[in-house]
């Protein structure tokens, strides 16, 4: 895309998610000018301010230099948010996309008075170096120039992804969206476990921290399946062969299926608490 037809982005949060997305789009380049960030306090934006972005606490200000305005707050004040923006929203018509988990595209499009295009992104925080993987959908009234931008946005960050109905979004959520948090907690463990076998605290980090990166870079590479990979790792009456079998007798495949359905079921729970 060159520069002149690259839309401006604005953010509406800029917490965790809007800043894991915003470093990862200009580390790839992306005019800073281009994008706006909001957030209820100026001195917490300074550092965005001073990357060259336009900042501010005004949401109106930059819903009217949008072309594409993501809103990036909590899923519970999504409503409080939204609605006052809905006179500016309606006047400038931007791309909405909304990262929230949960709410869907029918409440965020009457928050805004109505009749938008409206995408939702589940996206997620490796999108900082340019690892991340979303999720999006749209609804009806997204044109097809609309997705290719919004797709083009997010692959800046990382793989964008469309799903053909809004209720996989959940979906999405349990896999990519929250999944980070799964490997980082099982990198925690390995990382405790490493040191209660011996290593230094960092030297059992390294360690970790290299193993998780070159399987899921071998993973990402390799035609083989990840079942192939682990089963070359695996000599039989080997080392690894013992921690395979532990994991088994514990369960993993259920643990990890029952935390992403409650993952899931939470997505939908928001959802639900939170429609109008
Ligand atoms: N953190 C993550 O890994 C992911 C988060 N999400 C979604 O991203 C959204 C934001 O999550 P986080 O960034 O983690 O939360 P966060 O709490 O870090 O960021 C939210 C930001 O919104 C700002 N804010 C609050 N009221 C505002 C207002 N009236 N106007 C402008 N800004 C306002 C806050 O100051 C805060 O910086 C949520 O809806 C979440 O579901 C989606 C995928 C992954
Ligand atoms: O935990 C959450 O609710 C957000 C959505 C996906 C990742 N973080």
């Amino acid at each position: 895309m060159t520069k002149s037809t690259q839309p401006t982005v604005a953010f509406i949060g800029a917490g965790n998610m809007a800043r894991a997305i915003i470093g990862g789009l200009l580390d790839n380049g992306y005019p800073a000018n281009l994008i706006w960030a909001t957030g209820t306090r100026a001195e917490k934006l300074a550092d965005l301010e001073a990357r060259g972005l336009n900042t501010g606490t005004n949401n109106d200000a930059a819903v009217l230099a949008a072309d594409i305005l993501i809103l990036a707050v909590k899923p519970q004040i999504m409503k409080q948010v939204c609605e006052p923006m809905r006179a500016t929203v309606q006047q400038r018509r931007p791309l909405i996309v909304s990262v929230a988990a949960g709410i869907g595209c029918d409440s965020l499009d009457q928050w805004l008075g109505g009749s938008h295009a409206v995408v939702r992104c589940m996206p997620n925080t490796p999108s900082q170096v340019q690892s991340g993987a979303s999720g999006l959908y749209g609804n009806e009234r997204v044109s097809d120039e609309q997705k290719a931008q919004a797709e083009s946005l997010m692959s800046h960050v990382g793989l964008a992804l469309w799903v053909e109905r809004e209720e996989l979004l959940h979906a999405v959520t349990a896999v990519s969206g929250s999944g980070p948090a799964y490997y980082f907690l099982f990198m925690e463990a390995m990382m405790a476990a490493g040191e209660k076998l011996g290593l230094g605290a960092d030297t059992a980090r390294r360690l970790t921290l290299q193993t998780a990166l070159g399987a899921a870079r071998m993973a990402s590479a390799s035609e083989l399946d990840p079942a192939e990979l682990r089963r070359n790792v695996t000599s039989p009456k080997g080392t690894t062969e013992q921690a395979i079998l532990s994991f088994q007798a514990a369960g993993l495949e259920k643990i990890v299926e029952e935390a992403m359905q409650a993952c899931a079921q939470r997505s939908r729970e928001l959802a639900e608490q939170l429609r109008d």
